[in-house]
Formats: structure tokens, C-alpha cells, sequence
């Protein structure tokens, strides 16, 4: 079964094709071809349907004329209506196009690629796989806020939660490494990319996670502004601030963006490194909330068994991981130092705690793709 799996972020576009039936023990069968479409929203690619058309042709030579069995989208909110992947068709789309002002940066660009795809292959099983979904254990003192009842029943406003396939995907290898089963596995998974956030998890289940109705709320991320006091939003509305001020404010100018002027961690690091004091105090304020988050939800978990980082900075930036792990010291946790700069790149994952650590740190790479394809695949052999 040959699969084609699209992850549509706010600002790229990755794709990559699946050989199902080759064994591989991590799942997400043998990755024959694949790319990312990057800075869209820039100059040469203005949109999501134009940076399909760019991958739609890449891959067009890829396939060199095989045909696709199945194509699988990383979709990110799925509400309460999507607690698992599905087939797509028209009334699911629009469907998941009336959740797009709770993921404003994801689930637009996630509709355009789902049009286009059934579009260019009309024929084809089309999958959406939900960020959301893993997160449906939650229990209801974690997901319920503190508000008037009214707004989840008329809105549905509770906290969903986000980065589930990837939560869910790093937590099994974690737990295979450390020779523990899956519904015994209690631990805290960090997935920290561009968007961040901190889910525990206890018998292999969430618990709790840092996302909330949408994917801003939580730790400081590459440009959106995670907790803040919901009286800053009261001020500045009777300042005078509109809504869609407010919404490109924190979702697209803050964060490291806001306290660093990037939003990329290696150009923070080199500038920390360089003495840039404002750099430096940027990622002290991240670090500072992620060790608080971590220290909760080890709290969450009924005592972590493991501390996982994953995603692009926590897989590649030894420098971040160094500054959160010395803040975990109160946990009991140590760093060795040596296996946290030792050469990233490594498939396997590593622990970077030192022997002596209460808790085990491990950096276990994801791979958002590979469990996309075996969740879609898994919806059409079924089908
Ligand atoms: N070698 C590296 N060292 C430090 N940070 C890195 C490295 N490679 C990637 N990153 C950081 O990872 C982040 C992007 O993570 P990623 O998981 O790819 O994001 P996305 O949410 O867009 O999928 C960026 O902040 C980037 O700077
Ligand atoms: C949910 C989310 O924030 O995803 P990403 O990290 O890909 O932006
Ligand atoms: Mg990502």
C-alpha cells in the first residue's frame, strides 16, 4: 500500500510517501520520496493551494507514475466531534473548516491541502489524522476551565489539546526503550517545535496537557505568546485593540518572536551565545515555564517515570535542553553533559540525564508522517 501523508503547517508544507507494506519496527512502513514547501506567506510561494501545486509536482516525479492507494492529513483540531482519524469526504471537510478559528494558523492551510488532494486524486481514500484525538482521555478536572458552563455547551470551550500523534508516537518508543508497556507507562512528553506544548500521560493515556482551546495556550512557542492573564486581553479590547489585532498579536508576534525579534531557536542561541542580553532573557523565560510545567506534570502523572523531549528543538538544541534540565534539579534530575551534546541526527533516542537521575531524560526524534501513514492506512483497510 503506497501512502502519501501531508502535515500543512502554519507557515511550511511537508509530504512524504509511505511504502506500507515494508516492516519497520518504529512504524509508518519505508519512506520512498518526500519535501517541505517552507516560507509560505513569503514571496515565492504566497499560499497553502500554491505550495500544494509546488508538492503536487515533486511528487508528480517521485511517483514516476505509481499510483496511491491512500493519502493521510495531519489535521490539527478536530473539536469533540473527531476522537479519532477518519475518512475524509465533503461534509467531514466542512466540518473541520468550522473549527478553523480554533487553530487559526493550522486548520485553514489543512482544508486547502484536503480540497486540492481530493481534487487531484478524486478517487483516492483520504485520511485526516487530529492532533486532538490522543488528547480525548482527558480527564474532566483537567479539560473543564473555570468558566460559566454555558460557553462549553453553546461553544464548545474546554481545553482540547494539541501535537497528540506526535505525543502519542514519541511516548511508545520512550516507553519500548525504557522496557515498559505502553498502559503502564507514566511519564511527561515535551514536543517542542515551532508550536509547543507539555502533555502527561499515566497508564499510556493523557492526562493533561499545556494546549487549551486552541493550540496558544502553554509554554512560550516560536511566535505565539502561550499563558498570559486573560485580563491583558480585557485591557487592551477596552483600549481600543480589535479581535483580529489580538489574534495576529499572539499568535504571529509574540513569543520568542516578541522577546528575542526571531522565532528561530538556533538564531536565538548563536545571538544568547553572541551576549545578546535580550536573546538570553528569552530563553530564560521559556525555560523557566517549561521546568514549571514539566514539575506539575510530574505531578499530573502520578510520578513521571520519564521526561521526553521531542520536536525540532528538543531533538537539536542541546543549549535549551542543558538550561531546562538545570532548572529540574529539585526533581532530583541531572544532565549528562557529553550525551546531551553528543551528535543529534541519531533515529534511535538517547538518554541525556546523568546515571545518578531520579527520573531518566530522553530525546526521542518524531515522526509526525510515519504515524499519520499508519493511522490512515489502519482507516482504509478497514473501510
Ligand atoms: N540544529 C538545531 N539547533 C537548534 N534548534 C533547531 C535545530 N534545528 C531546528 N531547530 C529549531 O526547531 C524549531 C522548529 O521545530 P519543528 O519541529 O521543525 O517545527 P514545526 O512546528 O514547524 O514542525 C525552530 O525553532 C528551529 O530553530
Ligand atoms: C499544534 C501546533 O502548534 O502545531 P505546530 O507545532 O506544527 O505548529
Ligand atoms: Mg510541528
Amino acid at each position: 500500500m503506497l501512502v502519501l501523508v501531508i502535515n500543512s503547517g502554519s507557515s511550511s508544507l511537508k509530504y512524504s510517501v509511505r511504502l506500507m507494506d515494508a516492516d519497520n519496527p518504529d512504524g509508518g512502513g519505508r519512506r520512498i520520496a518526500g519535501g517541505v514547501v517552507e516560507r509560505i506567506g513569503e514571496d515565492e510561494v504566497a499560499d497553502h493551494t500554491q505550495a500544494f501545486g509546488v508538492a503536487s509536482r515533486e511528487l508528480q516525479d517521485a511517483l514516476g507514475g505509481q499510483a496511491l492507494d491512500a493519502v493521510g492529513h495531519r489535521v490539527v483540531h478536530g473539536g469533540e466531534r473527531f476522537t479519532g482519524p477518519v475518512l475524509i469526504d465533503n461534509e467531514i471537510t466542512r466540518s473541520i473548516e468550522r473549527l478553523n478559528p480554533l487553530a487559526p494558523l493550522h486548520n485553514p492551510p489543512s482544508v486547502l491541502c484536503l480540497r486540492a488532494a481530493v481534487q487531484q486524486w478524486p478517487r483516492v481514500p483520504q485520511v485526516a489524522v487530529f492532533d486532538t484525538a490522543f488528547h480525548r482521555t482527558l480527564p474532566e478536572p483537567a479539560w473543564r476551565y473555570a468558566l460559566p458552563d454555558g460557553l462549553y455547551r453553546r461553544y464548545g470551550i474546554r481545553r482540547y489539546g494539541f501535537h497528540g500523534t506526535s505525543v502519542e508516537y514519541v511516548g511508545r518508543r520512550a516507553a519500548a526503550l525504557l522496557n515498559v508497556p505502553w498502559e503502564k507507562f507514566d511519564g511527561v512528553v515535551a514536543h517542542l517545535g515551532n508550536g509547543a506544548s507539555v502533555t502527561a500521560i499515566q497508564g499510556g493515556r493523557s492526562v493533561d496537557t499545556s494546549m487549551g482551546f486552541t493550540p496558544l495556550e502553554g509554554l512560550v512557542m516560536g511566535t505565539r505568546s502561550g499563558d498570559v492573564d486573560p485580563g491583558i486581553l480585557i485591557f487592551l479590547l477596552r483600549e481600543g485593540y480589535g479581535a483580529d489585532e489580538l489574534d495576529s498579536m499572539l499568535n504571529r508576534n509574540s513569543g520568542f518572536k516578541a522577546l528575542a525579534g526571531h522565532n528561530d531557536m538556533r538564531a536565538i542561541t548563536e545571538a544568547a551565545a553572541g551576549g545578546d542580553e535580550q536573546a538570553g532573557l528569552a530563553l530564560e523565560i521559556a525555560a523557566h515555564r517549561l521546568a514549571r510545567y514539566i514539575g506539575g506534570y510530574h505531578v499530573a502523572c502520578g510520578g513521571a517515570r520519564a521526561v521526553v523531549l521531542t520536536g525540532g528543538i528538543g531533538e537539536n538544541s542541546a543549549a535549551f535542553r542543558a538550561r531546562v534540565l538545570a532548572k529540574l534539579a529539585p526533581l532530583g534530575i541531572s544532565l549528562d553533559t557529553a550525551a546531551n551534546e553528543a551528535a543529534a541526527g541519531l533515529d534511535e533516542g538517547r538518554t541525556i540525564s546523568g546515571p545518578g537521575s531520579a527520573i531518566p531524560v530522553l530525546v526521542v526524534p518524531t515522526d509526525e508522517e510515519a504515524a499519520v501513514a499508519d493511522a490512515t492506512a489502519a482507516v482504509v483497510l478497514q473501510s
